[in-house]
């Protein structure tokens, strides 16, 4: 059973079919199953059962409100990487005492607010970091949390732009410095060292540089725990999702690829591959999900706007663009695309280009594609964009954001109304 399929001749999220809220709430609009991101949390949960664990789900993936109070509601930790984020986590009901803070670049005015905010823990990411928030926390007449991310230079063999892991990357304390910022750090007085932290990189679909990552970083956690008392070890996130049937074995139909048992990296495999290296360390163990929390919950609705059949390739222009969902254009990223309208047995397959309106030639969700034709005027549904989608769209060419709604069986609610180009404009108005 998906969340997402076709039911009646149309693509149904759940209960409610997605032509009649694209009718109804206008496109691009992202839609999100409130089931999937329930069961994939919980799936996760219970394959970590073994470990004294924690999720810290990374709100960077998909940051409504909504989203946020649902997974609260199921006892998720958050992992930020702003004060904007933690301001959306405590809007939501969140518990900041259950939050961790990552980036390379925080602020006074961030570091201040999480402190004041009593946030689990902050994961700092350089020795100038971690001096800085000594002297905010002492100048709060505070004591803060910290843990260091550690960079354990080990290939995740994704997407170089999503590829943390490597000593060239920005991220995280050389594994080779670790152990001396954390005798410097321990040193400081206005901070308390809680924890260790890594992250190797996003979207894997791999578990073998989990599992190497583990086995390196497991024994300085040990280490560390004997030497400084730390509490817990964060593996980060990662767990990648089936975005192309080419990366499921087997199958090259979309729907059996997307089957549980056909995903490439399953949450069991991930258990299976690093508990052993993290269960006895005494040490609660935190993990950081985004992408496999939301990623396949979301899909991004689209209208056909117009045909082009060119020289050398037919365009199907859509009423989305890049800055709408950008992967496509930012890491050439792969998203399946449905006629929301069932195809039938009768309709034909044509190679297409599936593109935007936007003033780039970068503008495309797909190019030279097999797909079921569709028309102007029908929709399609961009799959598992859940993740890194409406969060990352912007107002490029003065356009405005798509809204958001959440099904949960037959309920269907906008979380997040469209953004008009008069609530872009009316800020700048009043500045004139
Ligand atoms: C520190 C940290 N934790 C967690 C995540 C979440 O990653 P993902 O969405 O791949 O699970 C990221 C993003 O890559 C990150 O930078
Ligand atoms: N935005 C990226 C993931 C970045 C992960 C955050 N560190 C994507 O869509 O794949």
């Amino acid at each position: 059973m998906h969340s997402f399929e076709y039911k009646n001749g149309s693509l149904y999220c759940e209960d409610v079919d997605l032509q009649k809220v694209a009718e109804e709430f206008g496109t691009p609009t992202y839609v999100y199953s409130a089931e999937t991101l329930r069961n994939n949390y919980t799936r996760l949960d219970q394959a970590l059962a073994e470990l004294d664990h924690g999720i810290e789900y990374a709100v960077k993936a998909n940051s409504n409100l909504s989203v946020l109070k649902l997974l609260a509601d199921l006892g998720s930790g958050f992992d930020i990487v702003s004060a904007g984020e933690l301001k959306r986590v405590i809007a939501a009901g969140g518990d900041a005492g259950k939050c961790t803070f990552a980036g390379v670049g925080k602020t006074r005015a961030e570091i201040e607010y999480a402190i004041e905010q009593g946030i689990y823990c902050f994961n700092a990411e350089s020795e100038a970091e971690v001096a800085f928030i000594d002297k905010v926390a002492g100048d709060l007449g505070k004591k803060a949390p910290v843990a260091i991310r550690v960079n354990p230079n080990v290939d995740a063999k994704t997407h170089k732009y999503i590829s943390t892991g490597k000593s060239e990357n920005k991220f995280g304390v050389d594994f080779e410095y670790i152990e001396d910022a954390y005798d410097r750090a321990s040193k400081l007085e206005n901070i308390t060292l809680r924890g260790l932290q890594m992250h190797i990189g996003s979207q894997l679909t791999d578990v073998k540089p989990f599992i190497e990552a583990a086995e390196k970083v497991a024994p300085l956690a040990a280490k560390l725990k004997e030497l400084y008392g730390i509490e817990f070890f964060s593996i980060g996130g990662g767990v990648g999702i089936v975005y192309s049937p080419a990366l499921a074995s087997g199958s090259q139909d979309w729907w059996d690829s997307h089957t549980e048992e056909a995903r490439p990296l399953t949450p069991e495999k991930y258990a299976d591959g690093v508990i052993p290296f993290l269960k006895d360390l005494g040490l609660k163990i935190l993990v950081e999900p985004g992408r496999y929390i939301a990623g396949n919950a979301g899909v991004m609705l689209t209208e056909c706007l117009y045909e082009k059949k060119g020289s050398a390739k037919t365009f199907k222009v859509v009423d989305a663009g890049m800055n709408d969902l950008i992967r496509p254009a930012l890491y050439e990223g792969h998203h399946e695309i449905l006629p929301v309208a069932e195809p039938t047995k009768e309709t034909p397959h044509i190679t297409m280009d599936v593109v935007g309106p936007i003033c780039e030639t970068g503008d495309f969700f797909c190019q030279n594609r097999d797909l079921p034709d569709f028309a102007e005027g029908e929709f399609v549904a961009l799959l598992s964009s859940g993740a890194y989608g409406f969060v990352m769209a912007s107002n490029y060419n003065t356009r405005g954001l798509p809204a958001e709604v959440l099904i949960d069986g037959t309920s269907t609610k906008v979380i997040r109304p469209r953004q008009t180009v008069d609530d872009i404009l009316a800020t700048e108005i009043a500045s004139l």
